[in-house]
């Protein structure tokens, strides 16, 4: 194989950067010219592109975004737009392609699989909602600026005696929620993928009130129900002085932490070498610490569970 692209699409993450970088690095390694599109599939689809060279990702591995950009591309879901992308490829001799994203944009990677294009699909959405692999990229980041904003806010919490609800993102996945609130000390997780009864809850919160537990941390899935609208039943219902935080775009950059730094290391360097192996049509993803690769169409197919040990430690621990 003589020339690769590479692309991000969908929700940027941090570790991005840092596996462009060891794609790069591996392909020059192996005398592969280097290729990146712009904004995803829409630079695919134009085409908009620069060659990666070992200096073009010099000094990004510790920076959070994609200094590609990423794009969410509705015209890449129409057979034109994939043909498009497919002719592209072609006029420009790139004979592989490694494609950073989430669930969406690897159902965009086996579009093209399925038109004849060999592709390696690599996870990265701070979701955690790709299955086959136990982290996506950008997902422990996420956590950690998670939980460095929920005991900011614990501290706060407590100095007034408020409850706050909140909310975090995840699209339908209630993974970061539950795990987040683990690893801060939440009182209450409340996800898509578990019913929750917002009367029971707030007489709990009153009986910790009485208990002399006078502050409370709900961390809420941005998929799962309505932070304000939460906060004004607490508050109805108990009295208890509410906020709402959103942490919204804050939980996607920042400088990606050592377990993102390496999987993503891992992960583009590997990707390389499936390519050059002739593989093609599949993910790269890490179990038991361990990279495994998985047919694109099985993780499309698939659906990601929640962790039962972890549902149980929720469970133990109160959440
Ligand atoms: N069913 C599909 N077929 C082809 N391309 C898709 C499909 N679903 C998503 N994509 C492409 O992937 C892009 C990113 O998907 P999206 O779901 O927004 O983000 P993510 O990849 O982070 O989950 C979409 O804008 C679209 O271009
Ligand atoms: O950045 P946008 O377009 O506002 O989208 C927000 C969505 O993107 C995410 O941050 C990441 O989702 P994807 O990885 O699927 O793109 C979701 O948690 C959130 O719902
Ligand atoms: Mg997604």
């Amino acid at each position: 194989m003589r020339k690769i692209g590479i692309l991000t699409s969908g929700g940027d993450c941090s570790g991005m950067n840092a596996a462009i970088r060891s794609a790069v690095r591996s392909g020059l390694r192996n005398n592969v010219e280097m290729v990146g599109f712009r904004k995803g599939y829409v630079g695919l689809m134009k085409p908009d592109y620069i060659t990666l060279d070992s200096k073009a990702v010099s000094g990004i591995l510790h920076r959070g975004g994609t200094f590609l950009q990423s794009a969410r591309s509705p015209e890449f879901r129409t057979i034109e737009g994939q043909q498009q992308a497919l002719a592209n490829l072609k006029n420009l001799g790139v004979e592989g392609l490694i494609i950073l994203g989430g669930d969406g944009s690897l159902t965009g990677a086996l579009a093209l699989h399925n038109l004849g294009f060999p592709v390696i699909g690599i996870p990265a959405s701070i979701d955690n909602d790709i299955p086959f692999t136990d982290m996506a990229l950008g997902v422990d980041t996420a956590l950690n600026n998670i939980i460095y904003a929920v005991d900011c806010i614990k501290d706060t919490a407590s100095s007034h005696a408020r409850a706050f609800v909140i909310e975090v993102m995840g699209r339908n996945s209630g993974y970061l929620a539950s795990i987040s609130a683990i690893a801060a000390g939440a009182e209450y997780a409340l996800v898509p993928e578990r019913d929750f009864d917002l009367s029971e809850i707030c007489q709990q919160l009153r009986a910790r009130y009485e208990e002399g537990r006078d502050n409370a941390i709900i961390i809420l899935a941005e998929g799962a129900g309505n932070a304000h609208q939460i906060a004004d039943s607490i508050k109805d219902a108990i009295g208890f002085e509410t906020r709402v935080t959103v942490l919204g775009h804050y939980q996607r950059g920042g400088a990606p932490t050592v377990f993102d730094r390496l999987l993503a290391s891992r992960l583009g360097k590997n990707a390389v070498d499936l390519l050059l192996k002739g593989e093609k049509g599949l993910m790269v993803g890490l179990s038991n610490n361990s990279i495994i690769t998985t047919s694109l169409e099985d993780v499309v197919k698939g659906e990601k569970k929640p962790h039962d040990e972890m549902l149980r430690l929720a469970e133990v621990l109160g959440i």
